[in-house]
């Protein structure tokens, strides 16, 4: 632990220190040498907002702007806010805060001069300017006020009133850029150390000159030694070591009181299902269960009914899907992909890539519920890796998925794993009703369609198509009733007119995020769904914004793919070229960025304003409902 002491009148710098110069420092604790403030005119009261400023040529004074609370949650009770002053330059200083004082209460705008030469960045901006409108000069410019890069980082890192600092919403981004700068700086400060030697050693004898030119013979005017206790160190946010961070994750998923009161509504399929997983939950003898229900039968509400319970039981339950569109409307839901790290490339005789000992290995031999929802969707290889894996961690080689409780989900008459260019022959053998786990599963059918309650026409009609009893012409196709469709005629208005049924065009219903994101339009080619963005993108209002892509091919030394030709493609899980969107258009994330915070693949966001690299928005569906987020322009989508 540090101490710190200031070494002479003239020289605040930082020293680490013991007790006393021969003994290790026993607690961790600030040593200050309170030095009279004529002598040492920086040290301050906290609440007084810095203004000192020394303009001439040789002395500076280093402020150490206000540290956000959010970085370091016991700045609060920090003791003395102290500011080093110098003569020289050196790049050391210090300003410590007041107790009692948090540091958003020091707040306003920064400045400083300096005159040296550092070696550092340095940054001029000016009071009151906005933290964007800062300008780099050279080191020969005559006027301005000069930062450090220290300075300048610290001054990103300050909050301000009525000014959104992207910085600090960054979740654990946030933490490693506030590292990565801390590296900067201090390369740059040891680099500064590196080149000004002969000065550095020169200025260790600059106390000493002070005291004999004082006409000091024991050096006591330096200053009284004050030490200042440490705050205590906050726990809250450590990790405990035993503990993995994935089981700290899911059991600190807090169950919503609304589905904790699911169970009271299930209907009678639902609810003997649900009785039914729970008792081999209870039981903690492993089970396989396959909830197989046409669309609209409540499968996903089920799910929340044994989430909220299981969990509300201080057990733990792992919800996945297959797509993360529906991960997201599960509480903590993860796409089985990323929870059970699944390679991406599958064959016959995978398995998962979490080891016995990882953070995923301990989470997987704690749950008592593992939910995967839309098994249906994906290659039976990944439930075949996932069983092989959980037989491997859990040492019961005998026991598919080593003996827990495992619920699938899915419809088969909904969408079927993706073959490349499969055959029809290769799809079906892809299912995971071809696996030899298929005949371990207890199947619990849920057949009463909940969605479309109201009208069971519809229900019915669903039905068949996916039974597949749905009458079909000699091309296979079937025949939509015309009270369904809205035509296309040739006048080119087709597309428009299919917006309008879907979407009022009035500017009240496109604000409400709820609104937009209970309808879609689904087309089955990007470049079509491209179309659809741009026009539905014109009829919301007010300010826009274009992001544009940065295309270039690696080893392409005779151009065969120009940027031009390139800015058209548009691939898979990449937005367009050219991303266009306004305040309060729906958007969909493209990867998984931060699947614990809710940011995965699929989760769907409103966006809310603009930054220079990153968009602001706000997610609307799922547990994590009216969080504020910054995606890169990179992953999202028009949704
Ligand atoms: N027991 C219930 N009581 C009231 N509403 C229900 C019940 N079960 C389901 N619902 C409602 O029915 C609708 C469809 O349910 P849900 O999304 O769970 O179906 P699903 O089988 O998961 O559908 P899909 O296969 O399309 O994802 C939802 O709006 C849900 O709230």
């Amino acid at each position: 632990m540090k101490t710190v002491s200031v070494s002479s009148k003239e020289d605040a710098s930082m020293t680490e220190t013991g007790n006393d110069d021969t003994e290790p420092l026993q607690q961790p604790e600030v040593m200050i040498y309170d030095i009279p403030s004529s002598m040492f005119p920086s040290i301050k009261e906290a609440d007084a907002t810095t203004e000192t400023t020394y303009n001439d040529n040789h002395s500076k004074v280093a402020l150490w702007p206000d540290i956000p609370s959010s970085m370091c949650s016991t700045i609060k009770e920090v003791n003395a806010r102290i500011q080093s002053f110098y003569n020289d330059d050196h790049d050391n200083d210090e300003v410590i805060c007041e107790k009692d004082k948090t540091i958003k209460e020091v707040d306003g705008p920064r400045q400083s001069i300096y005159n040296d030469d550092h070696g550092n960045d340095e940054v001029i901006f000016e009071e009151d300017t906005n933290e964007d409108e800062y300008m780099f000069f050279g080191e020969d410019s005559v006027s301005g006020l000069w930062v450090t890069m220290r300075e300048y980082y610290c001054y990103k890192f300050h909050t301000r009133p009525n000014i959104f600092n992207p910085i600090l919403h960054g979740g654990r981004l946030f933490q490693q850029f506030a590292v990565d700068t801390y590296i900067k700086i201090e390369s740059s400060r040891l680099d500064y150390m590196w080149h000004h030697q002969n000065k550095i050693r020169a200025d260790l004898y600059q106390g000493l000159l002070d005291s004999i030119q004082a006409g000091e013979q024991n050096g006591d005017a330096v200053g009284k030694r004050k030490s200042f206790p440490l705050p205590d160190i906050d726990k809250q946010h450590e990790t405990t070591d035993d503990i993995p961070r994935e089981i700290i994750e899911e059991t600190s998923i807090e169950v919503d009181p609304e589905d904790a009161s699911l169970h009271k509504n299930l209907n009678n399929e639902q609810r003997k299902a649900y009785d039914e997983i729970l008792a081999t939950v209870d039981r903690q003898r492993g089970g396989i269960f396959f909830v197989d229900g046409p669309g609209g039968t409540g499968k996903t509400f089920l799910y929340r009914a044994l989430l909220a319970t299981v969990r509300g039981q201080g057990k733990i339950a792992v919800a996945t899907a297959t797509s993360g569109v529906a991960a997201s409307i599960m509480p903590g839901g993860r796409t089985a992909h990323s929870r059970f790290k699944i390679p991406l490339k599958i064959d016959n005789g995978a398995i998962c890539r979490f080891t016995k000992q990882s953070g995923t290995g301990k989470l997987l031999q704690a749950a008592s519920l593992i939910i995967w929802d839309e098994a249906s969707m994906t290659k039976r290889q990944t439930v075949e890796a996932l069983d092989k894996s959980m037989r491997d961690i859990t040492d019961r080689p005998d026991l598919p998925f080593g003996g827990k409780t495992i619920v699938f989900g899915g419809d088969f008459r909904q969408v079927l794993p993706v073959v490349r260019k499969g055959t029809r022959a290769q799809i079906v053998d892809a299912s995971l009703r071809r696996s030899e786990l298929w005949n371990c599963m207890r199947q619990l059918k849920l057949v009463r369609n909940m969605r479309a309650q109201n009208d069971s026409w519809f229900a019915e009609y669903l039905l068949r198509i996916g039974n597949g009893t749905e009458e079909t012409n000699d091309d296979g196709e079937i025949l939509l009733p015309t009270s369904i469709c809205v035509p296309n005629k040739t006048d080119d208005n087709g597309l428009d007119r299919l917006i309008n049924s879907i979407y009022q065009t009035g500017n009240a219903s496109l604000k409400d995020p709820k609104y937009i994101i209970s309808r879609a339009i689904l087309s089955t080619r990007n470049d079509c769904v491209d179309k659809i963005n741009l026009k539905m993108i014109d009829r919301f209002q007010g300010e826009e914004m274009v992001y544009h892509s940065f295309d270039s091919v690696e080893d392409d030394p005779h151009n065969y793919y120009p940027p031009e030709f390139l800015n058209t493609l548009t691939p898979n899980g990449l937005p367009p070229h050219m991303l266009k969107l306004k305040i309060n258009c729906p958007i969909i994330l493209l990867r998984n960025i931060d699947p614990a915070n809710g940011l995965c693949n699929g989760t769907r966001l409103v966006v809310r304003g603009f930054q220079k690299n990153t968009i602001d928005a706000e997610i609307v569906v799922g547990q994590h409902s009216g969080m504020r987020v910054f995606p890169t322009s990179d992953t999202i989508m028009p949704l």
